[in-house]
């Protein structure tokens, strides 16, 4: 399978509500087979990226998928795009084999091997001739889970998709998404478990304030150090980070930036050509995975 094959784009995307900016030009992409994760802080725009991708709410920018155009309100390609966003909806009158045949758009024999397939899968046979009403929050989230996966989607889109489940049922839940990964699906997950994420996703986007500060593959995120620089001349710094294609995230006082250990000495000769006078150039030493990405986007 030809894995440069683009899924999904995002570009330039922007949302307000209320006058109130909530996302503020967030661009990335997905292709066949990738796994982009979506990485930030309590309310920094994952759900409002995910939902405006879903075509669910009014935004500025570009998203296609498909190399088809999503417009609020007009997505005719969302047939072959699965999601679970926040809250399963559940309907506690039904049963869950029930839910799966109405989300189904398939027909016939290849509907009924379809959510078979997703039953068996997902382990959720013991439970899912029962009425809703009767399940537990992981088997609600199981159960929306399923109905993402039905009718062979080419993009899922999943918000923290381990909420409420137990320890056997996440592990399930990536042999899964791994599975279908291999046959060609591209993923959207955004999760607050790092470590869980970075189990199965390819692509790291971090988003923060609305913006997505960090767009790389998770195990060069993993792999780069964090140096925290000061500097009067800050404009200057962006514009040379930038056009050198370095990773940085900033605050009032502070910019953080990655850069392999071995190109240490090459940035500095950068800044120096640069003209710019930095302050403070130290390595954070990070402990893991967490550590690295507290460190480095607060
Ligand atoms: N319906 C709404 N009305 C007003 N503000 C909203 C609404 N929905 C989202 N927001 C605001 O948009 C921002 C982004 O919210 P969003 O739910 O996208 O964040 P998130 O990254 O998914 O957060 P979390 O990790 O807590 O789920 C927040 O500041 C939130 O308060």
């Amino acid at each position: 399978m030809d894995k440069e094959i683009e899924v999904f784009s995002v570009n330039n995307l922007s949302t307000q509500i209320r006058k109130k900016k909530i996302l503020k030009n967030v661009s990335f992409k997905g292709n066949t087979s990738q796994i982009i994760g979506l990485v930030g802080a309590n309310g920094s725009g994952k759900t409002t990226i995910m939902k405006s991708i879903l075509g669910l709410i009014k935004f500025s920018g570009e998203i296609e998928i498909s190399k088809i155009n999503i417009l609020f309100n007009n997505h005719p390609i969302l047939s072959r795009v699965g999601s679970l966003i926040e809250e399963p909806g559940i309907y506690p009158f039904l049963t869950g084999r029930e839910h799966l045949q109405c989300f189904s758009i398939l027909k016939g024999k290849e509907a009924q091997s379809d959510i078979n397939e997703i039953i068996d899968q997902l382990k959720l046979t013991t439970f899912i001739d029962e009425k809703a009403s009767s399940y537990s929050l992981g088997m609600k989230q199981k159960l929306a889970i399923a109905i993402a996966l039905l009718n062979k989607p080419i993009l899922v889109i999943l918000d923290e998709p381990m909420n409420g489940l137990d320890i056997q049922s996440i592990h399930d839940l990536r042999d899964i998404i791994i599975n279908k990964k291999n046959q060609g699906v591209t993923f959207v997950i955004s999760s607050h478990l790092l470590s869980e994420l970075e189990k199965v996703a390819d692509q790291l986007v971090i988003i923060k304030d609305g913006k997505s500060i960090l767009n790389l593959p998770f195990k060069t995120f993993k792999k780069k150090e964090i140096f925290c620089l000061i500097t009067d001349q800050k404009d200057k710094l962006f514009k040379t980070l930038k056009f050198n294609n370095i990773p940085y995230s900033k605050n009032e006082t502070i910019i953080n930036i990655l850069l392999d250990e071995s190109d240490e000495k090459q940035f500095l000769n950068l800044i120096k050509e640069n003209n710019i006078k930095l302050k403070k150039f130290i390595k954070k030493d990070t402990k893991d995975l967490e550590d690295r990405f507290l460190q480095f986007i607060y």
